[in-house]
């Protein structure tokens, strides 16, 4: 029975996720699994991911792993990264797909039209450093106001539920980039990429007690 599950439907780079977990709890078990029992059986799950929500959902449902995952929502501490954000919404722009709904609301993508305040053209996807500001949760406990974490994304989350929202970020209007409710949290940057700031993150994760 492990301590902590990194979901493995086929898509990312879970090493580095693997890695950054290992460098904040080097004493807990850590699998990298597609065995629904092992996710069940462990004490929190992590549900990261990189690629394009349809491929992802795909992969997911070919691992019979979406039960998995729902399951894990309602039941233990479950941290989402990135595309493991986005997936928990109903419904996103990308490949106009259904998600997994554990969380009310859409996933649109960034205008391809973005300029900054001088009216320069932004790219597309958000990729790069960028600071977020960050409301009153547990998980951001020992990190500074507005620091900074890395992300890679063209998509980002509408949720339906204020509530729902734990920080945003701006590219270049403010856009939400951490969720949580109850035992989940999900973040659109990459904390395992994201140094200092992202270390503690997932420090935070580990030892998080959710009431
Ligand atoms: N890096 C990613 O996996 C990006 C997630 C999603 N495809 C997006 O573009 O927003």
């Amino acid at each position: 029975m492990a301590d902590i599950a990194i979901i493995d439907y086929g898509m990312g780079n879970l090493r580095s996720v693997h890695q950054a977990l290992h460098t904040v709890a080097p004493n807990a078990s850590i699998v990298v699994t597609s065995d629904p029992q092992e996710v069940r059986q462990a004490g929190r799950v992590v549900f990261p991911g990189q690629g394009a929500m349809p491929d992802c959902i795909r992969e997911l449902e070919e691992r019979g792993l979406r039960e998995t995952v729902l399951n894990a929502a309602r039941t233990k501490p479950f941290l989402g990264i990135c595309i493991g954000l986005q997936m928990l919404f109903e419904h996103s722009e990308e490949g106009d797909v259904p998600g997994l709904a554990i969380l009310p609301g859409r996933v649109v993508r960034f205008g391809e039209n973005l300029v900054d305040s001088q009216n320069n053209k932004l790219k597309v996807p958000h990729m790069g450093w960028n600071q977020v500001l960050y409301g009153n949760h547990p998980l951001w406990d020992g990190i500074d106001q507005n620091s900074r974490f890395y992300f890679v994304h063209s998509y980002y989350v509408c949720p339906m539920d204020e509530q729902l929202v734990q920080a945003t970020s701006c590219y270049p209007r403010p856009f939400v980039c951490a969720v949580g409710r109850e035992n989940i949290f999900a973040v659109q940057f990459h904390p395992e990429k994201s140094q200092h700031a992202g270390l503690k993150l997932l420090e935070n994760f580990v030892n998080w007690a959710p009431v």
